[in-house]
């Protein structure tokens, strides 16, 4: 007898790591909804609650967030609302309900003052609202009873959809013969695309005894200035990057100097091997 197909409710889907695992699902055979924010506000429990029960979901993959580091300084209530409050409210919902989460975080909950890739146990202090928004999100998934779930942090994810730092670098790079790019602040540029995949490879696994807290990112280190000078390349662009310091491109929000996630523990868990950036980066 062929077993039932789960069904796999993404939120978010209007934004950059939906759209991704919109463009590898075809190789995976479950149920799939894709609910944007009109379909389903994650800061609404009425419109969670109809929307669990209509696609009688057996796994939630939460994308939906407050991503404007910048803004979230001056929104930080917003921020708030929706990378904690909402978070908290989806974690409930699919705790009651019986409901497997993946839910997804951030580098920026470090304070970056390491000089070592961070460990998913290394204490978290976020020196941004953003950061601090999507740090008290990660606490209601891991407070929620939830029959399992996996709370992925993640880095400088890029792809060809949404809004990201390669994309912006490709635009800017159609006006302007010179880029000042900040050479102070390393971190791992990973391809949304890559985390999409093994997200959805490794579903089935989802499970109580492998919950728990992951760094997923590409491997290998950058800093934003390496980064661009890739993308550059990669492009056969002619734009000049130059290295500039975080003084030299002050920002609302102080990012931090050091966000490496050490992605050792998800290798390990999943027997899985995470390629470096600069491959990620060739397609
Ligand atoms: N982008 C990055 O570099 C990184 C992202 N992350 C995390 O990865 C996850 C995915 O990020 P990414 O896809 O890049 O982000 P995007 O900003 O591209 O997508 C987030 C989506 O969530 C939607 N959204 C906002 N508020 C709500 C709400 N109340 N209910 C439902 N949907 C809502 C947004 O809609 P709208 O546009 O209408 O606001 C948007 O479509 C997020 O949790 C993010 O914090 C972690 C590290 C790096
Ligand atoms: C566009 C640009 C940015 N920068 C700097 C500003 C900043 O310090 C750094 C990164 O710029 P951005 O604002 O594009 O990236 P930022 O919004 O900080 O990206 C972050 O997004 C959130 C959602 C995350 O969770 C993080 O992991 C990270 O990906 O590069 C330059 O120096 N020159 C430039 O031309």
């Amino acid at each position: 007898m062929a077993s039932e197909q789960l069904s796999v409710l993404i939120t978010g889907a209007g934004g950059q790591l939906a759209q991704c695992i919109k463009h590898v699902m075809a190789d995976f055979d479950y149920a799939f909804y894709f609910k944007d924010r009109k379909a389903l506000d994650i800061t609404d429990s009425d419109s969670i609650n109809r929307v669990l029960d209509e696609t009688n979901s057996d796994i939630v993959i939460n994308t939906a967030a407050y991503t404007q580091v910048d803004l979230a300084e001056t929104e930080t209530e917003q921020a708030f609302a929706i990378n904690h409050l909402g978070v908290a409210n989806l974690a409930k919902l699919c705790a009651e309900k019986g409901i497997k989460l993946i839910h997804i975080s951030t580098d920026y909950v470090f304070d970056g003052k390491s000089d070592q890739p961070y460990l998913e146990t290394d204490p978290t202090a976020p020196q941004t609202a953003y950061g601090r928004s999507k740090l008290a999100g990660e606490l209601a998934i891991q407070q929620a009873a939830l029959p399992a779930f996996w709370l992925i942090r993640t880095a400088w994810l890029y792809s060809i959809y949404g809004k990201n730092f390669y994309k912006t670098i490709l635009n800017l790079a159609q006006t302007r013969d010179e880029l000042g790019v900040v050479n102070d602040q390393t971190g791992a540029p990973t391809q949304a695309l890559d985390l999409a995949r093994f997200i959805l490879e490794n579903l089935s696994k989802l499970d109580r005894e492998n919950s728990g807290i992951y760094h997923f990112v590409n491997s290998g280190q950058a800093t934003w200035y390496d980064f661009a000078c890739a993308i550059i390349d990669q492009n056969a662009l002619k734009t000049a990057v130059v290295p500039v310091s975080s003084n030299q491109y002050p920002t609302a929000a102080t990012r931090p100097r050091y966000s490496v996630l050490d992605n050792s523990k998800i290798q390990k868990t999943f027997n899985y091997s995470i390629r470096h950036w600069r491959e990620a980066l060739q397609g």
